[in-house]
């Protein structure tokens, strides 16, 4: 059966749609330890429909969605699923069984194994043992196509090798290889997606609401969820507290709801102002001005970071951006070509691979790349080391004690203190690769101010984002394309339609 044959298929509706709603929680509750996740939570998903589902950082969606998924169980309260057969239970089998898929927000996949490997782990259908290989592939190829038409990506590549948009494009298809789709939840699938890649997914999600598939859309981008969903359910520490029409709602309604401040998304652009935070650390080496890194380039735009700047890469995902940062993270002191200092700090793009270390607390995280400054006589301060956590706890309003593993945080409070950690240490060069994944507008919004205030401390942030909108909060923009520097933007050149613009450019500068 090719892909269409069988995406007709996939979650075919009947002649008449069932009016029953696809799934309903009600009253459901969930604690871990002394959090309470879920307070009793009401929620239903209606036939055929994208529900969107927004809320801070911590507010319960993903321990929601593990609900709905019948992956964990509720404390008190109950979810009843449509297709749920009488007298069996709701759990990860019964859920898969009735053609339940999920993307999480976390990348499942297995570095080591290639991009057919991993979709066959995954695949409820029987792979046989003969011939399993070719038919993954196959499967996957189709699904990938399907979805994100041009991808690019070859089926027998290690996902290890991938960049993190590809291997989010593959999460994504190899959730849809299945010969029935009833139920699709996905949290957060385009924090990691270039523009086009995101508009091929919702193209998709909505031919699938149109054969009758219910769609629960986890998210952070309000403008994407107004665009794309029917409905917008609101979390807020551990409840459901508001639904709207999507039609019928705004960025500024949904925010209020979260119980977040409406701040317009653009209201704090331009450059760095003062340190109006109170945290900006002090003693840098460097004084405004002094290049603090370089790359040099044979010919064309040479690539310059300069104390007191915060620095934008824009272009489209994988043309380059994580490769120069990389570069200047692990540039050794006779590297050619390049200058850097010798205090850095990096955000790695990939928390759970890179960045996050699973078994220590939230303040051991935090600390981890200051601890040079916290000893006397050779011993760290443990005061010094707790109030320089807790301060940054504070600061970023990470939902966790400091004493907590930091696997128990919602992914977007992990995300914080690894961005908090880069800041804690004294580098002079902080580098950020798309530093802000799943983290809350409200939050995103004082991380932006903090950027500020530390480039006008003297730090020289360098700063590679997916969303071209946050580019016009730096003070210079160099824009990639094909693993070259295409442009080098800052004042008035610094738009978003210059970046859009230059992102498909030809004539472009050679970056080595
Ligand atoms: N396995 C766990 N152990 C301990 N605490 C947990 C666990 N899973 C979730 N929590 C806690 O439950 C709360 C809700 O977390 P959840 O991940 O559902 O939030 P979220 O709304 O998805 O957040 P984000 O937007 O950051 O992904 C948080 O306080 C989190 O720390």
């Amino acid at each position: 059966m090719s892909l269409t044959e069988l995406s007709e298929s996939l979650g075919a509706a009947p002649s008449a749609a069932p009016t029953a709603p696809t799934i309903v929680a009600r009253g459901v509750t969930r604690s871990y330890g002394k959090t309470r996740a879920l307070r009793g939570v009401d929620l239903h998903l209606e036939h055929g429909e994208i529900l969107g589902l927004v809320g801070h950082n911590g507010a319960g969606k993903s321990t929601l969605m593990r609900m709905l998924a019948g992956i964990e169980q509720p404390d008190s309260g109950e979810v009843i699923a449509r297709e749920r057969r009488a007298g069996h239970a709701w759990n990860a089998t019964a859920a898969a069984k009735s053609g339940v898929r999920m993307v999480y927000q976390e990348l499942a996949l297995c570095d080591d194994l290639t991009v057919a490997e991993n979709a066959a782990l995954s695949d409820p259908r029987p792979t046989g043992v003969w011939g399993w290989r070719g038919r993954a592939e196959r499967r996957i190829g189709e699904a990938l196509d399907t979805v994100f038409p041009g991808h690019g990506i070859s089926v027998l590549r290690r996902t290890g090798e991938l960049a993190m948009a590809e291997r989010q494009m593959v999460e994504i298809a190899r959730a849809l290889c299945t010969d029935r789709l009833t139920m699709l939840i996905l949290d957060e699938p385009t924090e990691s997606l270039g523009v086009d890649a995101t508009a091929q997914l919702y193209t998709h999600l909505r031919s699938l609401t149109g054969r009758g598939v219910s769609i629960l859309l986890i998210s952070h981008r309000m403008q994407e969820v107004l665009a794309n969903s029917d409905r917008i359910a609101v979390m807020k520490d551990g409840t459901v507290v508001e639904t709207f029409a999507a039609s019928a709602t705004s960025e500024s309604e949904l925010l209020v709801a979260m119980g977040g401040e409406v701040r317009a998304a653009d209201a704090e652009t331009g450059p760095a102002g003062s340190d109006d935070t109170g945290i900006a650390a002090a003693g840098r080496a460097s004084r405004r001005g002094d290049v603090v890194a370089a790359v040099r380039a044979p010919s064309g735009i040479s690539f310059e970071a300069r104390a007191g700047e915060l620095i934008g890469l824009a272009g489209l995902a994988g043309q380059g951006q994580e490769q120069l940062l990389n570069k200047l993270w692990n540039a050794g002191a006779l590297s050619r070509g390049l200058t850097v200092p010798k205090r850095r700090a990096y955000v790695p793009g990939d928390r759970q691979t890179s960045g996050i270390l699973p078994l220590w607390s939230v303040a051991e995280n935090l600390t981890v790349s200051a601890l040079r400054g916290l000893g006397r006589f050779g011993v760290i301060d443990g005061r010094a080391k707790r109030a320089l956590a807790a301060r940054w706890i504070a600061a970023l309003k990470v939902r966790g004690d400091a004493a907590t593993p930091i696997t128990s945080l919602s992914g977007g409070n992990q995300q914080k203190v690894l961005v908090a950690r880069a800041f804690a240490a004294d580098a002079e060069l902080v580098l950020l690769d798309d530093p802000f994944r799943g983290v809350d507008v409200a939050t995103k919004n004082e991380l932006y101010a903090l950027m500020k205030a530390e480039a006008a401390a003297g730090r020289s942030i360098v700063w590679y984002s997916t969303e071209n909108s946050e580019m016009a909060h730096c003070d210079r923009v160099y824009v990639f394309r094909a693993n070259r520097l295409v442009s080098e933007l800052s004042g008035e050149s610094n738009t978003e339609e210059r970046i859009i613009a230059d992102s498909f450019d030809e004539t472009s500068g050679e970056l080595r």
